[in-house]
């Protein structure tokens, strides 16, 4: 079944043509490493996943329906580049932002039904331990964790992460890794990532997309991986 279909994107910051004609279909349960260079238009075409900004031209479908709809529902949850450095002075503990992920939810559920929710979801992730402690307080990878927990409370489907791992220590990084291939296989979220750590996000991809405005690369991680080192020096310069 299709989780998100993409049909003929095309995209500008007023004049400054980001992405050129990109279509795609992502099956429902995979797992999607977005990668490419710097600037190549993957926050932006991410960004369109979400619904959160309308593309010039082309069609965007999430389960079928279109996105603004699907996020309506709750079905999409989008966890943003760069949360660390936002945090650092919000007065919230983590507890509190998980609970505003409710807020995405269709139907929002009862005070006893919420505070069910939010310990599962810090449970999911491994941060319970964490839940008084104020965000800002909290080390890159714990505040990415907490961010994915916020997504989840919504109860998505499709979860699109912009380079979590950005800024994270090798050993942080393979956490967040770990626990998004679990989230994927377990609860059969579809999972859509952008990340530059190509060698190691990869690993965990069932498919790799390689985005310079236009699409360079589309397929399987086997195949991704056995092309890249031929095929690099094309993607990234064209
Ligand atoms: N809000 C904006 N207004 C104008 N231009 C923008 C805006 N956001 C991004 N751009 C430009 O669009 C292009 C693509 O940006 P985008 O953030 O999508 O790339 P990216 O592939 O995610 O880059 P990186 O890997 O560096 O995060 C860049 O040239 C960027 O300067």
């Amino acid at each position: 079944m299709t989780e998100i279909l993409l049909n003929n994107i095309t995209f500008g910051y007023n004049l400054d043509i980001v992405l050129r004609n990109i279509s795609l279909i992502v099956d429902k349960g995979e797992f999607l490493v977005v990668v490419g260079p710097n600037g190549a238009g993957k926050s932006t075409l991410i960004k369109i996943m979400a619904g959160l900004i309308e593309p010039v031209s082309g069609q965007v479908l999430i389960g079928n329906q279109k996105v603004h709809m699907a996020a309506k529902q709750g079905i999409i949850g989008y966890v943003p580049q760069y949360y660390a450095q936002n945090t650092a002075a919000f007065p919230a503990t983590v507890e509190e932002i998980v609970a505003m992920g409710l807020a995405n939810r269709p139907k929002l559920p009862s005070d006893k039904g919420a505070r069910h929710i939010v310990k599962h979801m810090l449970e999911l992730v491994d941060a319970e331990k964490l839940r008084h402690r104020r965000i800002g307080e909290l080390s890159g990878g714990q505040q990415q964790r907490v961010m994915v927990a916020r997504a989840l409370a919504a109860n998505p489907s499709l979860l699109l992460l912009d380079e979590p791992t950005s800024g994270i220590d090798y050993a942080a990084s393979e956490r967040i890794y770990k626990l998004l291939s679990q989230l994927n296989k377990t609860l059969g979220i579809t999972i859509v990532m952008i990340s530059h750590d190509i060698e190691t996000a990869t690993q965990y991809a069932t498919k790799v997309a390689c985005i310079n405005r236009s699409l360079c690369f589309y397929g399987d991680n086997e195949q991704f991986r056995s092309s890249h080192a031929t095929m690099r020096h094309l993607w990234y310069f064209s």
